[in-house]
C-alpha cells in the first residue's frame, strides 16, 4: 500500500479535528478526500506529509512510519498545500529552481515529468509568482510539487479558486501523472471531481462517512431522488420541509432535490399538495443521484 491510515485522531483543544480516522490507497491510485470546510482533510494531508503529529493511531506513506520514517516521506513525497507554497517575490523559473534545489536535484534531470504542465507557463517564466493568475499559480505549484520525482503527490484542494477550464485542465493532468506510477491523493470540496478519482471518502467533522470507487457511492444510494421546481424557490423550500411524505429535501443549482420517506410515493401527491399551496410553474421528475446526494444522506 502507497498509504496506510490506521486510526488516526487529532484535536485542536476542543474541536476534533479527525476522530479514528483509518483507510488504505494502493500504488497508482487517484484517490480522493471529498468534503466541506473543515472536515479536517488538510490536518490529515500535514499529518501524512508529517508536518504535525496525530495524538493516536499510526500512518504509513510509501512504506515509511510518519514518525520513525518522516525524514525519507519527505524526500519521496510531493505536497501543494492549499495556500500556495509559492515564494511571490520569485519568478516561476526561481521558484522551481529552488524546490529543485533543496531536494538536491536538477529541474533538467526530472523535466519529463513536468514538461506537460511546465510549457503552459514557460513563456511566463520570468514573471513573478506574485503575478500569476490562479490557474498559472496551481501549475507552477504542482511542477514544484513534483520537480524531485515523488512517489505519492498530496494535493490539498489544488482547484479552489481556480476557473473551470482550468480545474478540467487540472484533472486532465492528474489523469496522465497518475500513468507515470506516481500515487495520488487528492483533496476537494467539489463534488464534481469526486468522479474523476478511482475512490473516494466522503469526510465530514473528522470521520469517514463512505469510502468506495464514485460508481459504487453512486449506485448504492438507497431512495429514489427527484428534481423539483416551482415559481417561488424561498416558499418552496418551506412547504417541501412540510410535506408529510418528505425523507429530504435541498438546493441543488436551479432545483430542489427531494426524496421521500414513503415507498408508495408517487409524484401526483407532491404535485397536488404544491398545487394546494398555490404553488405555479410546478416541476417534479425523476432524476439520477450524484456524489452530492450521497454526502448529502449520509450527512443528515
Ligand atoms: N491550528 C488549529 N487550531 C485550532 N483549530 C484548528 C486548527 N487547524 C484546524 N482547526 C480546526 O480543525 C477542524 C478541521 O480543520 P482542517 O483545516 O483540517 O479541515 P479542512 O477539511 O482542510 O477544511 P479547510 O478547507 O477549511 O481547511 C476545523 O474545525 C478547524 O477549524
Amino acid at each position: 500500500m502507497s498509504i496506510i491510515v490506521n486510526n488516526i485522531s487529532k484535536s485542536y483543544k476542543k474541536v476534533k479535528a479527525l476522530d479514528a480516522i483509518s483507510f488504505e490507497v494502493k500504488p497508482g491510485e487517484l484517490f480522493g478526500l471529498i468534503g466541506p470546510d473543515g472536515a479536517g482533510k488538510t490536518t490529515l494531508f500535514r499529518i501524512l506529509t508529517t508536518l504535525l503529529v496525530a495524538d493516536k493511531g499510526e500512518a504509513t506513506v510509501a512504506g515509511y512510519d510518519v514518525i520513525s520514517g518522516y525524514k525519507a516521506i519527505r524526500n519521496h513525497v510531493g505536497y501543494m498545500p492549499g495556500r500556495f507554497s509559492l515564494y511571490q517575490d520569485l519568478t516561476i523559473e526561481e521558484n522551481l529552481n529552488f524546490f529543485a534545489t533543496i531536494f538536491g536535484t536538477t529541474v533538467e534531470e526530472n523535466y519529463d515529468l513536468i514538461k506537460d504542465i511546465y510549457i503552459q507557463i514557460e513563456p511566463f517564466k520570468n514573471r513573478r509568482a506574485g503575478k500569476l493568475s490562479g490557474g498559472m499559480k496551481q501549475k507552477l505549484a504542482l511542477c514544484c510539487a513534483l520537480i524531485h520525482k515523488p512517489k505519492v503527490l498530496f494535493l490539498d484542494e489544488p482547484t479552489t479558486g481556480v476557473d473551470p477550464v482550468s480545474r478540467k485542465e487540472f484533472w486532465e493532468m492528474l489523469k496522465r501523472l497518475q500513468k507515470k506510477d506516481i500515487t495520488i491523493l487528492v483533496s476537494t470540496p467539489y463534488m464534481d471531481e469526486a468522479a474523476l478519482c478511482d475512490r473516494i471518502a466522503l469526510i465530514t467533522d473528522g470521520q469517514i462517512l463512505q469510502l468506495s470507487t464514485p460508481e459504487e457511492i453512486i449506485s448504492s444510494f438507497p431512495k429514489k431522488i427527484f428534481k423539483v421546481k416551482a415559481a417561488e424557490t424561498y416558499q418552496l423550500i418551506k412547504d417541501l420541509k412540510e410535506f408529510p411524505k418528505t425523507h429530504s429535501a435541498y438546493p441543488f443549482g436551479e432545483y430542489m432535490h427531494f426524496t421521500s420517506n414513503a415507498p408508495d410515493f408517487k409524484t401526483e401527491n407532491l404535485i397536488q399538495f404544491l398545487k394546494d399551496k398555490k404553488h405555479t410553474n410546478i416541476e417534479v421528475f425523476e432524476t439520477a443521484p450524484t456524489i452530492e446526494d450521497s454526502f448529502m444522506e449520509l450527512s443528515k
